[in-house]
């Protein structure tokens, strides 16, 4: 029978696996590949200390990542107490991890023609449709099932996907490169995370365009499989930028079941004859009130969806089709203004919205991934 007075020292190689189970936060990786991990002593009464050393001098996560160094050092059997000393990383470590990152050249990493990410722009033909709602659910019931997945909130003059995701945290800055704030998973950077006290922004198209470069070559979103692009309402700017910049991203279109809002609608999916970007489908939302007696009412007419689908279909000529209606339900709403999206599980729904969301996702994540319908720029002889 083992001696209960024997004091058992922690394996230093249990110690190293435990912590080789710690993530950055924001860079989604474990911290030991990453260089973050310093100097591990484990003293005689079994005390073990680790250092780390964070990107920048006041990294905003430093207390999640001292508490998830604890935690993972807790269930090691002989770890009697966790020291965590933070340190930072010296311009020449910081240059390394940024090579380590994303290789040392510089640039739009989803322009690449190799890139297998899936990039959406999200447009509408004008606000308030729910663009930015179906976004961030999608993307998080998307992050839910596996896929890794950012958003780029391009939607200058109504920035709210920081709020939608409950996102309070700036970026963080390692000289050049940013690296996104996550939530639920999804990798976010917007543009009101740059503007002071929620200013609004009066752009010119120029300016969007860089903004929407800058985002594109200096944040940080490591291999994504999924990249939404949430774009203003309308066919203005900066659609035309996002098929400049990423000539392979697709168009989804949400759209409410009112003809007018439909009619715009159109125009924003129609952009794509003119930009040669395939349009992924459309996505009506507000489809219907369910009221107490169990009927649905249509408070925004109906068929909106389904009319701006088929007449992108001829436009384009090709099948764009309708991929899902979302009905209006109080808790979509609740969900966006606590900045917790309806499709994560714990939220209670009584609808159907959430579920739609889910299935709507889950089509889009199961469509063939990287190259499939791209031209190979090979002529036959
Ligand atoms: N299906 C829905 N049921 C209930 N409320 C909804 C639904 N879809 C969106 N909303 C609410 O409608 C408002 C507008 O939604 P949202 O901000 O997503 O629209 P938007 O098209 O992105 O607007 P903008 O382009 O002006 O930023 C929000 O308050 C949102 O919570």
């Amino acid at each position: 029978m083992a001696n209960p007075y024997t004091f058992e020292l922690p394996d230093p190689a249990a110690v190293r696996r435990a912590l080789a189970t710690v993530i950055d936060p924001e860079l989604r990786r474990p911290i030991a590949e990453l260089g973050m991990l310093k100097e591990v002593r484990i003293d005689d009464a079994g005390r073990v200390s680790v250092g780390v050393l964070l990107t920048i001098a006041g990294c905003p996560l430093r207390g999640t990542i001292t508490a998830d160094v604890e935690q993972a050092l807790a269930s090691v059997p002989g770890v009697s107490a966790v020291q965590v000393e933070l340190d930072v990383m010296t311009p020449q470590q910081r240059s390394e991890l940024k090579e380590q990152l994303r290789g040392s050249e510089r640039g739009n990493p989803f322009a690449d023609p190799s890139s297998l990410t899936r990039v959406y722009a999200v447009a509408s033909g004008k606000g308030g449709v729910g663009k930015s709602s179906v976004t961030v659910n999608l993307a998080c019931a998307m992050a839910a099932q596996g896929l890794r997945v950012g958003i780029v909130d391009a939607d200058v003059y109504g920035f709210s996907v920081p709020g939608l995701l409950g996102i309070t945290q700036a970026p963080t800055q390692v000289d050049e490169m940013i690296l996104p704030p996550v939530a639920f998973g999804v990798k976010v950077i917007s543009i009101g995370m740059f503007v002071a006290n929620n200013k609004p922004v009066a752009w010119r198209g120029p300016m969007l365009h860089r903004a929407l470069e800058q985002f594109l070559t200096d944040v940080y979103f490591g291999d994504l499989d999924v990249l939404f692009l949430d774009l203003p309402p309308g066919t203005g700017d900066v659609a035309i930028s996002v098929a400049q910049l990423l000539p392979s991203s697709q168009i989804l279109v949400v759209t409410t079941p009112q003809t007018a809002a439909a009619e715009v609608a159109e125009r924003a999916g129609a952009i794509a004859e003119q930009t040669g970007q395939q349009v992924a489908g459309v996505i009506e939302n507000m489809s219907w009130l369910l009221l107490p007696d169990g009927s649905k009412m249509e408070v925004f007419g109906s068929g909106g969806g389904r009319a701006v689908a088929e007449r992108l279909s001829a436009v384009l000529e090709a099948p764009v089709p309708l991929l899902g209606s979302i009905p209006l339900e109080p808790a979509l709403r609740a969900g966006g203004d606590a900045g917790r999206p309806i499709v994560l599980d714990d939220v209670p729904s009584e609808g159907v919205a959430a579920d739609e969301l889910r299935r709507i996702a889950a089509e889009l994540a199961a469509r063939p991934r990287g190259l499939a319908g791209r031209p190979l720029g090979v002529t036959p002889r």
